[in-house]
């Protein structure tokens, strides 16, 4: 019930439609009392002392019933439904907001698929148990204890004979609840699975293609469809079970109430029509209890949902703002930025950055360089506060960034990031992302800065031109200068640039590059490169090499240095210095 309750919080303003929901159902089934009632009546009443006017009288009074029996069913299915539906609509949007704000941390071990499934079908199972299945499951025990008082004040001893088998029957439906509910959390995780498995083939398939790995593909889905289809097959193994022996249990009532109660009524103890009333009343109590089972089914499936969704409602922030969190007034940052003696690691592996000091002065351009997973991507990842650092302190402007609003912080901070995403949505509407009451003319400039207006406009329909999902249909090169025009559309405080430029040819970079320059004025920028070229301006360069700055310096410094940078420096200007020293050669010939 825990998982209950604090579902609860989603929807306790609609409690009223709950209540009614339950009272009108409440209400069709005392309704549903008065049948047995009148079979009695019309037995015992009219049929047997032969008083057939009062007939017309029973079938109205009937009529009566069943009309506003089902007007009760229609409007407790009514209030339920708007319930369940509030309840979807707003776990929709407390999920949506809270993976908005989930932690970089969290993202590096979700699935896509397994978070898709939580929102739909997750959500959809809880929709149907709070608005209808709950009040099944409390109707459930009005009609055993309604019809149990009645039969009592019919005839007591009849009815705990009758009723013998009900705590059997009980015993065996919570027995089934026990088994069916883990059945149910691991068919949830195979469906999760199999989800995931679709959503990923489908985003990667340019690289099941290329790698031709179709087959492979079929048989990974193979297997874990294989894994939900034995798990269903559990399931139904469970409800096959269980449900003959549920049935089994009833069915002996049936048979102790034909055999003592027909006995009683050729001993007078008992009416002819309280017989028929009592046969119709055990149907009152049994009918339910064999749906125990269905909805006990119903309840667990929820109940596991229910776990499911609330595990990302309940999933802490781990970057967080401080309570005391400062405001950053925009216009104010100078963009000063100060590492000292920054540590720090993923989880518990071995710290990815360890003792990480420099200063970037406002407006200076820092350089990074080093080899693949050297920590350049890290040391940009803790500036914006993915993460927060385990040792040291990063200050923007002589503040912790962790006592700044986290929001306001990246506010001043644009990335362009080594792999661009972009929306399906217009071209326009990609560049002016996350910025409000932006002109066309803003928009053209920005991209006229990142090199991409030309081909935009080669485009069918130039900024209005829709692009595919994640900019299926452009270029790697032009999908970066869109995320360049995006970067500096924003008009950030610091630049940071994450091997922005490695997608673009070296003509292109030196444009933009160029470009940049102009943009790059007052601003504080990271750049990170694994080419020279781009960093040969830097203010200051930071050479990397297993998380640790190994080397720093301005360009001309480090080539005549020998280390790391002056090794990068000979690899990457290998043809430009041998030509130079062809060149050399030929003038001490001559
Ligand atoms: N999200 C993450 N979770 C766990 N470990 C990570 C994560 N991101 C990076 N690492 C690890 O941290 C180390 C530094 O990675 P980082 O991405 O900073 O390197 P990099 O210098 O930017 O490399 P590249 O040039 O290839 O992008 C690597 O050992 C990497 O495996």
């Amino acid at each position: 019930m825990n998982v209950l309750r604090q579902l609860h919080v989603y929807y306790r303003e609609k409690n009223h439609l709950l209540i009614l929901s339950i009272l009108c159902l409440a209400a069709a089934t005392a309704l549903g009392l008065v049948y047995p009632n009148l079979l009695r009546k019309l037995i015992d009443d009219v049929i047997a002392p032969r008083n057939y006017s009062e007939a017309p009288y029973l079938a109205l009074t009937a009529l009566s019933v069943i009309i506003v029996k089902a007007f009760m069913q229609f409007l407790s299915g009514f209030f339920g439904g708007r319930l369940g539906n509030y309840l979807a609509y707003r776990l929709r949007n407390a999920c949506y907001e809270k993976l908005q704000f989930l932690s970089f941390r969290y993202y590096d071990t979700a699935k896509t698929g397994d978070l898709m499934s939580r929102l739909t079908g997750d959500l959809e199972a809880i929709r149907l148990f709070i608005g209808f299945g709950f009040a099944q499951l409390l109707n459930l025990f009005f009609m055993v204890s309604f019809g149990a008082v009645m039969m009592m004040s019919m005839n007591w001893e009849l009815t705990v004979l009758t009723l013998i088998t009900m705590p059997f029957l009980v015993l065996v439906a919570w027995k089934f609840e026990s088994k069916i509910h883990p059945a149910f959390q691991e068919m949830r995780l195979a469906l999760s699975s199999l989800t995931t498995s679709v959503q990923e083939n489908i985003t990667g398939v340019r690289t099941v293609k290329s790698f031709a790995r179709e087959p492979y593909e079929v048989e990974k889905f193979s297997e874990r469809n294989e894994r939900y289809k034995s798990n269903q097959i559990f399931a139904a193994l469970l409800w096959s079970r269980y449900f003959p022996v549920m049935e089994l249990l009833a069915s002996v009532s049936v048979a102790i109430l034909l055999g003592v109660g027909g006995t009683l009524v050729i001993h007078k103890s008992l009416s002819l029509g309280e017989l028929v009333a009592f046969f119709g009343l055990i149907w009152f109590i049994i009918g339910p209890l064999w749906g125990l089972g269905f909805h006990i089914n119903n309840y667990t499936q929820s109940k596991a949902s229910g776990e499911r969704v609330l595990e990302i409602l309940n999933q802490p922030i781990d970057v967080q703002d401080d309570e005391h969190a400062l405001m950053l007034p925009g216009e104010q940052v100078k963009g000063h930025i100060v590492f000292d003696h920054v540590t720090f690691a993923y989880g518990n592996k071995m710290p990815a950055v360890t003792d990480i000091n420099f200063e970037a002065k406002p407006g200076a351009v820092i350089g990074f360089l080093g080899g693949t997973g050297s920590g350049k991507s890290t040391i940009i990842q803790l500036l914006m506060r993915a993460y927060d650092i385990d040792e040291g302190s990063i200050t923007l402007d002589g503040t912790d960034i962790r006592k700044i609003k986290v929001r306001q912080l990246r506010e001043q901070i644009s990335t362009v990031f080594q792999e661009t995403f972009l929306f399906s949505s217009s071209i326009r509407n990609n560049i002016a992302y996350g910025i409000q009451d932006v002109s066309m003319d803003e928009i053209i400039r920005a991209a006229q800065l990142a090199k991409a207006h030309d081909f935009i406009m080669e485009l069918p329909e130039g900024y209005d031109t829709v692009v595919g999902e994640r900019g299926m249909g452009l270029s790697g090169g032009q999908k970066q200068r869109i995320a360049i025009a995006r970067a500096l559309l924003k008009n950030p405080k610091i630049l940071i640039l994450d091997d922005a430029t490695s997608a673009v040819d070296m003509e292109t970079e030196h444009e933009i590059q160029t470009g940049f320059q102009e943009v790059m004025r007052g601003r504080t920028t990271f750049i990170i490169a694994h080419r020279i070229s781009s960093l040969r301006h830097a203010d200051l360069i930071l050479v990397m090499d297993q998380g640790r700055v190994v080397q720093q310096g301005r360009h001309n410094e480090l080539i005549h240095t020998s280390g790391p940078y002056q090794d990068v420096f000979r690899i990457q200007y290998a043809d430009y210095l041998s030509r130079i020293s062809d060149k050399e050669d030929e003038v001490n010939r001559a």
